[in-house]
């Protein structure tokens, strides 16, 4: 599916996050580099300036993750995007010290991450920041019950709290009726559902999902992403969530971060991204894009008249999606005024509104959001690096995943993707790198009850 034919409903999909508090992750000048000495590459300016076929023929080293910054903030979809290879999983394994960084800080709530020990890690991975991964890694030979109570158990909760608990997570994603079924018994979307309440039944601050849909044929994939937006709406919870497919970024995220070799290109809304692409790298990657079902009428209106401000006839609000607007301007048989808060604060009509269609600059009235109209702010501009060594070692040259093209079925965003850069041969599961148990704690931060799931990929 090509995003142009996607239905992508951005707008007003879910809770707004609350930009003023205190972010949950807080990442700074974040490097991630495989291969011999790979702590030196961020150290060294004249390393760290070199592309990825140079830096690589020069020293061996991959780097994953270039120097990037950005905070998860409380409340919000956090959306990590990029073609096959771009850094995504590594960036996000970072984040719980899955894979160990190289350089850089990481804050979960203020608490820094990389000076965390192994309890403080094992805790932050079952209690604080759950993986949901592509491949679930369900037991087998457990109920659909007990599978979502495993993470309770290694917890340590007793036997009839945790299944009340299990019970009650698993009517939320919509599964109630089938406690008593085994994996087996389910259809593919059921397993991920099941995947989803292990995780969620924890109660993690953050859920951290890895590419969680990639694998499941369309329908079930949107069936799935409209439970996260719906879980999202209800709960609240901050999400970090990983694909390759716009369409699913731009229906997911309240913002994006766009990767490119291990960089952030932009980060931004999907408004911000669609209506404002950084460089002609992200253009082209949104050009696709239904313009007219992610920009609201805050990018397309123009300023109203002083008569306009007081007259009747239909509204819009801010958020209104310009396709949405066009529907009513065009059932009315007349401009609508744009609504917020009781306040005119502009008005769109059929000329402003198929400006956006066409790809043409609108007549940004003096409060349209400043990010809209000045590309720059939204691309991460990170300042100097730390250089901090990491304790390397063989355990981080061991593959993440085999991956060559992410399985979704909508592969039009990674077509013509890099899928082989600097990408080792072998496949083979993700090593929890130094100081991780990985396969204990993605079990219990419902992610997996068997050990060392998958990196959330598969080979093609
Ligand atoms: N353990 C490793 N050793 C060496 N290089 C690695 C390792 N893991 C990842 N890389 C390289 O780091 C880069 C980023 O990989 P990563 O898996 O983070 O990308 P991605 O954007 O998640 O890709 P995909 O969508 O295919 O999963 C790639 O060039 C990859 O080959």
């Amino acid at each position: 599916m090509s995003a142009a034919t996607a239905a992508v409903p951005a707008a007003g999909s879910a809770p707004a996050s609350d930009a003023g508090a205190p972010p949950v992750f807080s990442v700074e000048g974040l490097w991630k580099v495989f291969g011999p000495r790979a702590d030196r590459v961020p150290a060294d300016p004249a390393l760290a300036a070199l592309d990825a076929a140079e830096l690589r023929a020069r020293t061996g080293c991959t780097a994953a993750v270039r120097d990037v910054s950005f905070d998860v903030r409380k409340g919000e979809v956090f959306v990590v995007m990029g073609l096959s290879g771009s850094g995504k999983s590594t960036l996000v394994r970072c984040l719980t010290r899955l894979i160990e960084p190289t350089a850089g800080r990481i804050a979960i709530d203020g608490e820094d991450v990389r000076a965390m020990d192994g309890t403080r890690l094992r805790e932050l991975r079952r209690h604080r920041a759950a993986m949901v991964f592509q491949h679930f890694g369900l037991l087998p030979h457990r109920t659909v019950l007990d599978n979502v109570a495993y993470g309770l158990e290694i917890q340590g909760m007793g036997r009839a709290a945790r299944r009340e608990r299990a019970a009650e997570v698993v009517a939320k994603v919509g599964l109630a009726g089938m406690e008593q079924r085994r994996p087996a018994q389910l259809s593919g979307g059921q397993r991920q559902r099941v995947g989803l309440a292990r995780a969620l039944a924890v109660d993690p601050e953050v859920l951290l999902f890895d590419e969680p849909f990639s694998a499941l044929d369309p329908l079930i994939r949107r069936d799935m992403q409209d439970e996260v937006v719906r879980l999202h709406r209800e709960e609240g919870r901050t999400m970090v969530f990983i694909t390759h497919d716009l369409q699913e970024a731009l229906k997911l995220g309240d913002r994006i971060a766009l990767m490119r070799d291990g960089r952030v290109v932009q980060l931004g809304t999907p408004e911000e991204i669609v209506g404002a692409p950084a460089d002609d790298y992200v253009r082209a990657f949104v050009q696709d894009v239904p313009r007219e079902q992610v920009l609201t009428v805050r990018t397309a209106m123009r300023p109203a008249s002083p008569a306009e401000r007081t007259a009747t006839g239909p509204t819009v609000t801010p958020d209104t999606t310009v396709s949405q607007a066009i529907t009513t301007v065009s059932r009315e048989g007349a401009p609508a005024r744009v609504l917020d808060a009781g306040a005119c604060v502009g008005v769109v009509d059929a000329e402003t509104l198929l400006n956006v269609v066409a790809g043409h600059p609108a007549t940004a009235p003096a409060d349209t959001p400043a990010a809209l109209s000045a590309d720059v702010s939204a691309v991460e501009d990170v300042g100097g690096n730390s250089a901090v060594s990491d304790a390397g070692g063989p355990a981080d040259e061991v593959p993440a995943g085999p991956t060559a093209v992410a399985g979704g079925a909508d592969g039009s965003a990674v077509r013509g993707a890099d899928v082989s850069a600097g990408r080792p041969a072998a496949g083979g599961d993700a090593p929890a790198g130094p100081g991780a148990d990985a396969s204990a704690d993605e079990a219990a931060g419902g992610s997996s009850g068997v050990p060392a799931p998958p990196a959330g990929k598969e080979s093609v």
